[in-house]
């Protein structure tokens, strides 16, 4: 029988949050204080693993004793173009940058996902990742897109779910992972670990 205490996701994106609530499992949201820093010189999966990684250990130390027997679940989500990771933009020009950047062309969407079981002290680390394909964008669809305020916590600078969705032909793979938290991904990994969403169980 599983000792699991409590669920935690580590994560301050309401996006994530919401997409795990819909399975009806009570979870604690604990966001993570990691400094986001991309490393240039590893590929974007590596990155994406290494910060879910991080961002998951860094709320089970921070827990201390209350971590004891729960599950943490953590996830960062980058945008990859043409050899060049995407995070998110700290201003206009930034966010102008980047939409310039994927305007008529696919990149990849990479997640990477982490959960930690202290139950039955194991760390499961994995990444999810599909491919989108944006319109062509004028400057001032650019500039009409940025004003909705959208682009500014999204990897990217864009939100599939949102406005952003206007400017998406198509997406191949996994929708939800776009939107930062791989959910099938997610659920092969809880079930290695003996648990399944499906089941209502965490
Ligand atoms: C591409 C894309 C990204 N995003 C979001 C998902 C993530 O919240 C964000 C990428 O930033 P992340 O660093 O992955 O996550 P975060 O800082 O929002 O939250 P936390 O680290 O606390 O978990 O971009 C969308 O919502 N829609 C999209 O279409």
């Amino acid at each position: 029988m599983s000792k699991l205490k409590k669920v935690v996701l580590a994560s301050s994106s309401p996006r994530r949050i919401e997409l795990l609530k819909q399975f009806g499992i009570k979870f604690d949201i604990v966001p993570s204080n990691v400094d986001e820093i991309v490393d240039h010189d590893l590929p974007p999966e590596e990155n994406v693993m290494n910060l879910a990684k991080k961002k998951g250990e860094e709320v089970f130390r921070r827990l201390g004793e209350s971590a004891k027997d729960s599950l943490i679940i953590s996830a960062d989500t980058i945008v990859f173009i043409e050899g060049t990771i995407l995070g998110k933009p700290s201003n206009e020009e930034e966010a102008f940058y980047m939409l310039k950047k994927i305007s008529a062309k696919r990149h990849t969407v990479f997640t990477g996902v982490c959960i930690i079981d202290d139950s039955c002290r194991q760390i499961l680390v994995d990444f999810e990742k599909s491919y989108v394909y944006i319109k062509q964008m004028s400057d001032e669809e650019i500039l009409r897109y940025i004003k909705t305020g959208e682009p500014f916590d999204k990897a990217g600078a864009y939100a599939i779910q949102g406005f952003g969705s206007l400017i998406v032909e198509k997406v191949e793979g996994c929708f939800y992972n776009v939107v930062g938290l791989p959910l099938y991904k997610l659920n092969t990994m809880l079930q290695k670990l003996g648990y399944d969403l499906m089941k209502g169980e965490l």
